[in-house]
């Protein structure tokens, strides 16, 4: 019987500029095409943190051009972001199903998601967006530009934002509907577009990037969906990641896996964030299974075959 499946792409499955961005939502639409062939509900969440960078650079570039342009807030270059990948990847995944003869709609919502303005997160950013750079790069952006910047997961440097936790999908009833409605949809783009509650129902944009991870999660909690699938780049997790006695991980629980975050197994910004979404969603409810494999052994990993599958 079909699965209600929310996916979480990573990087890997958007490339990291328009022409690799091209290619790659080909492949992406593939696997994603293989699940809905399969008789599988399929909601699709994605990661922007390249993509957001870029949008904040290009604007604040005109601005030193123009200087009567407004500079572009965060919010709306997340916005921004959802907008162009949701472009390009419902398009090619459009295309896809209909090369197989599969008639299901596909549409992106452009989607707010609800933070707290007091969100501790805000005063340590900790989201890294943007290109890699050397440490000698990174300080200068530090000095000039007054960003903050880290070390990724041993990757290189970047710029990094407040990352509030997710709290709400202001468009759930709307993409509830259209995934029940037998449609694709793509949404929480880039971890939604962060905004705060404020009176008379106004959605404030805030400065942040969520991690789209945890969107996802709280994506698939709200749509009651049995499997939430984490695509990344890589086909398992690791305990002692890149080392000599490195392990696959074929099955984790979510005790094993807070054993495991205690000893420092799984990189804060890359890996840390997938796990603890795939345990937040394993807990959620009795009989909810969290995926985490390569987007090209998605189908594979839905069948049991590969991949670290976290369960209570
Ligand atoms: N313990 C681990 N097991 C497997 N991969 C890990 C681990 N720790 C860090 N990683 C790295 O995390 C990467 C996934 O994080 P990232 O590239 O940030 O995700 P995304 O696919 O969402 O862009 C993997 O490709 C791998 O290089
Ligand atoms: N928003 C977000 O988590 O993006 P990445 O997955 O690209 O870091």
């Amino acid at each position: 019987m079909g699965k209600r499946i929310v996916i979480a792409l990573g990087g890997n499955a958007l490339g990291k500029n328009l022409p690799e961005q091209m290619l790659a939502v080909k492949e992406t639409s593939k696997a994603i095409a293989d699940l809905v062939e399969a008789g599988h509900t399929v909601a699709v969440a994605h990661g922007n943190g390249p993509q957001v960078g870029m949008i904040q650079n290009a604007f604040a570039a005109y601005c030193r051009q123009e200087p009567s342009a407004d500079v572009m807030p965060l919010s709306m270059c997340v916005a921004m972001s959802q907008g162009y990948i949701g472009y390009d990847l419902q398009n090619a995944l459009k295309e896809e199903l209909l090369n197989r003869g599969l008639q299901q709609g596909v549409a992106t919502v452009l989607t707010q998601v609800v933070v707290d303005g007091n969100d501790p997160a805000f005063q340590h950013p900790t989201k890294p967006i943007g290109a890699f750079m050397t440490k000698e790069e990174a300080e200068q952006m530090a000095r000039e530009k007054g960003w903050h910047i880290a070390e990724d997961a041993g990757r290189g440097w970047r710029q990094v934002v407040a990352s509030p936790k997710p709290l709400a999908v202001v468009e759930l009833t709307t993409i509830r509907a259209l995934a029940e409605a037998d449609n694709v949809v793509i949404a929480c783009g880039g971890g939604g577009i962060p905004v705060i509650a404020t009176d008379n129902h106004h959605l404030k944009g805030a400065a942040a990037v969520i991690d789209k991870d945890l969107a996802s999660e709280l994506l698939a909690e709200h749509l009651d969906a049995d499997m939430l699938i984490i695509l990344t780049a890589v086909e398992k997790v690791a305990v002692n990641f890149n080392k000599p006695n490195q392990k696959w991980l074929d099955t984790l629980t979510p005790e094993e896996a807070r054993t495991y975050i205690g000893e420092g197994q799984f990189a804060p910004g890359s890996m840390l964030p997938k796990v603890e979404a795939a345990v937040k969603f394993a807990e959620s409810k009795p009989g909810r299974t969290a995926l985490i494999t390569l987007l090209e052994k998605a189908r594979d990993g839905i069948d049991g075959k590969t991949g670290t599958r976290v369960t209570c």
